[in-house]
C-alpha cells in the first residue's frame, strides 16, 4: 500500500514522538538535577515529554541547551535554563538527550544536520549518559548509506577553501559550504559564528570490518576518518560522534548508551551497545 507524502510526514512525526516519550520515561530519573537538551525536530518531543511530567517532577532540574533552538525550547516549556559554561569543573550532567541524522550498527552517529554539532558534542561529552532519540529513517548499517548530504564539519570561515581542498584529497568528491536558509545570502552561520561544510564520503566501515584505516574499495573506517578530519587546520568540530561502545567519561564520550527509534509500525526499537 503506498502512502502519500503527507501520510509519511505524519508517520515520521509520530515515530519521533514515541521514541522521545519512551527515552524520557527510561532515562530521566526523578533524582536527576542536570539534563542536557540537544537540537533538532525530534528533541522538541523530548522537551514536550519532560514538560508533561509537570513542575512537581521538574522543578529541581536544570536544563542545558546545545544552541539557540534548544535554549528557546527549554524556556518556552517553562523549564529552568542553565549553561554548560556554568557546570563546575569535575561535575557532569546526569543525562543528555539528542537526535541524530544517522545511526550505524555500532551506535556511531552523524550529527549536525541542524548545524549545532559543536555544542551538541560538548554537552553529550559532559553527561554521564548520552541518549539518542530518532525515527526509523535514521537507522543504518553504515554511516553514509542513509544520510547522503555528507558529514557536517564546522569550520573557521577563513579556512574553508583549504578545508575543501583537504576533504577532496581525503576522498570526498563533492564537499560544499552549507548555504544559508532562504532569505539569507551566503553561508549558514552557526551559533558559534562559524560555517558548516557538508562532506559526503563513501559509506563508512566499522572498525571491526577491517584492521586497516581504509577498506580495499577506499572506504574509511569511522574512527580513521574522524581522526583525520579533526586534524585539518581550520576544523573546529566534526559531526561524527564515535568511539568505544558505551564509554562515558568526562573527556570525549560521544556515543549514546542507548538509541531510541520510533518505528513505522508504532513500536519503539531500543539499541544499546550490546544489542
Ligand atoms: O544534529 C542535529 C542538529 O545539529 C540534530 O540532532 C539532527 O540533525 C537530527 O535532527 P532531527 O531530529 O530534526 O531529525
Amino acid at each position: 500500500m503506498s502512502t502519500t507524502a503527507e501520510e509519511q510526514a505524519k508517520l515520521v512525526e509520530t515515530s519521533k514522538r514515541l521514541a522521545a516519550y519512551q527515552a524520557v520515561k527510561d532515562h530521566l530519573l526523578p533524582e536527576y538535577t542536570r539534563i542536557g537538551i540537544g537540537s533538532g525536530s525530534t528533541v522538541v518531543y523530548v522537551v514536550e515529554a519532560i514538560a508533561a511530567l509537570g513542575p512537581a517532577a521538574t522543578s529541581k532540574m536544570a536544563f542545558y541547551p546545545t544552541g539557540s533552538q534548544s535554549e528557546e525550547l527549554i524556556e518556552a516549556a517553562g523549564l529552568t535554563l542553565q549553561y554548560i559554561s556554568k557546570l563546575p569543573a569535575g561535575q557532569q550532567l546526569d543525562v543528555a538527550f539528542d537526535g541524530a541524522d544517522e545511526v550505524d550498527d555500532d551506535l556511531n552517529l552523524i550529527k549536525g544536520g541542524g548545524a549545532c554539532l559543536w555544542q551538541e558534542k560538548i554537552v553529550a561529552a559532559s553527561a554521564k549518559q548520552f541518549v539518542c532519540v530518532a525515527d526509523f529513517r535514521k537507522l543504518s548499517p553504515r554511516l553514509g548509506m542513509a544520510w547522503k548530504k555528507g558529514i557536517p564539519i564546522e569550520v573557521l570561515p577563513m579556512a574553508a577553501p583549504r578545508v575543501l581542498d583537504e576533504l577532496q584529497r581525503m576522498g570526498s568528491q563533492t564537499p560544499r559550504i552549507r548555504p544559508g536558509l532562504p532569505g539569507k545570502a551566503g553561508a549558514i552561520v552557526t551559533d558559534n559564528g562559524l560555517w558548516i561544510i557538508d562532506a559526503p564520503f563513501a559509506p563508512l566501515l566499522l572498525p571491526k570490518d577491517t584492521e586497516a584505516d581504509r577498506g580495499s574499495d577506499g572506504a574509511w573506517t569511522v574512527d580513521a576518518l574522524a581522526d583525520g578530519l579533526i586534524k585539518i587546520p581550520g576544523v573546529a568540530e566534526i559531526g561524527l560522534f564515535y568511539g568505544k561502545n558505551g564509554l562515558q567519561v568526562a573527556s570525549g564520550a560521544q556515543k549514546p548508551v542507548a538509541a531510541y527509534f520510533g518505528m513505522a509500525d508504532g513500536s519503539v526499537e531500543v539499541k544499546t551497545p550490546s544489542s
